[in-house]
């Protein structure tokens, strides 16, 4: 259960009075997601969602909160911030930094088609291209300086035979990082965590991206990456599926072509893309908030595509 931080109906009806949003009838904490405390609320306005941010500071707030509503404005359909009487769109619940957001029909899609991940595709190009002129700059939290600063930390924890592989990746990785390729690769805001359980479908139509809470500007390769390398794979082996991968890459390419440098940095990408998600996995692994709320998402499913990632070439970019 991933509620931090309760909060009982007599809390919501003194809180949301606020809000633009009418009395609240009913609040329900949300089970799924590790991250935060989240709720369904419904007002006298309809659903939305309450979002407690666990670890997430009011200085680091306004970039995630800003850009969903600069994306909603844009028409790239991600859940709108709904700002309170005095126009703030962050406000303390329970001391600590909280938000409201319309909630987006339909259920999370785990086991994507082609047709799913060519939706996922085209919508992410016009999310980066939407989000391009968006004028917070904030890094992407969970970029190079924090693989740099989290593998001493997870390191003694693992055994040799990983070490091994890590250290060997990091290596590699500073490389890439520093390489010409890389350097020309065009960037901006990124979702940077597109993950199957982050995005909502309706049926076959797709109704939004959500969890924008890990998004930072970075390489747009690198947002392409991460979401590829959890839709259009098979979740047991990490093998990358053709199909979806031809899909997903083609729709991105209609709306945003892929540019030489992009081409060039494809494989080495990937492998940064499951590299970095090893070493979350592994930091929360070894290294819980609260070890009786959770059950943390396994290390071993990002070892394992890095491992398949380093063995095997992906399709390459249209
Ligand atoms: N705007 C929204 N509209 C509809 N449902 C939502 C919305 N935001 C969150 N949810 C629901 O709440 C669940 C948890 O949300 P979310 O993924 O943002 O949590 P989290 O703690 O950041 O999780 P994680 O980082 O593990 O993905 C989602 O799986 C989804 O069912
Ligand atoms: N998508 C991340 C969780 C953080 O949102 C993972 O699967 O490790």
């Amino acid at each position: 259960m991933a509620v931090f931080t309760p909060v009982t109906q007599d809390d919501l009806t003194t809180w949301i009075t606020q809000f633009p949003l009418g009395v609240a009838s009913s609040i329900r904490g949300i089970a799924s997601g590790i991250e935060n405390s989240n709720f369904f609320i419904t007002t006298e306005h309809g659903e939305f969602v309450l979002t407690i941010f666990e670890k997430l500071t009011f200085a680091q707030l306004p970039f995630y909160l800003q850009l969903m509503r600069h994306l909603a404005e844009s028409n790239v359909a991600v859940p709108a911030p709904i700002a309170n009487n005095a126009g703030d769109l962050i406000t303390p619940l329970h001391n600590k930094p909280a938000a409201i957001v319309s909630k987006l029909d339909g259920s999370c899609q785990m086991d994507p088609a082609p047709s799913h991940c060519a939706a996922v595709g085209a919508m992410l190009a016009r999310m980066h291209l939407a989000a391009a002129d968006f004028p917070i700059r904030q890094p992407n939290l969970r970029g190079i300086d924090w693989w740099r600063s989290t593998v001493p930390t997870v390191l003694s924890y693992m055994a040799p035979e990983s070490m091994i592989l890590l250290l060997d990746e990091m290596e590699f990785q500073e490389g890439f990082a520093d390489s010409e390729a890389y350097m020309a690769l065009p960037n901006g805001p990124i979702h940077a965590d597109l993950f199957r359980n982050n995005v909502m479908f309706d049926g076959d139509r797709l109704t939004g991206f959500f969890d924008f809470y890990f998004a930072g500007c970075d390489t747009w390769l690198f947002d392409v990456a991460v979401t590829v390398n959890d839709w259009c794979i098979d979740l047991d082996s990490g093998v990358l599926d053709t199909s979806r991968v031809c899909a997903l890459l083609d729709a991105y390419h209609a709306v945003r072509p892929f540019t030489a440098s992009e081409k060039m940095a494809w494989q080495p990408m990937l492998r940064a893309a499951a590299l970095r998600f090893w070493l979350s996995r592994l930091y929360d692994f070894h290294l819980p908030r609260d070890a009786e709320m959770l059950v943390p998402h396994d290390p071993g499913h990002f070892k394992r595509i890095l491992q398949e990632r380093i063995a095997t070439a992906a399709p390459t970019l249209p």
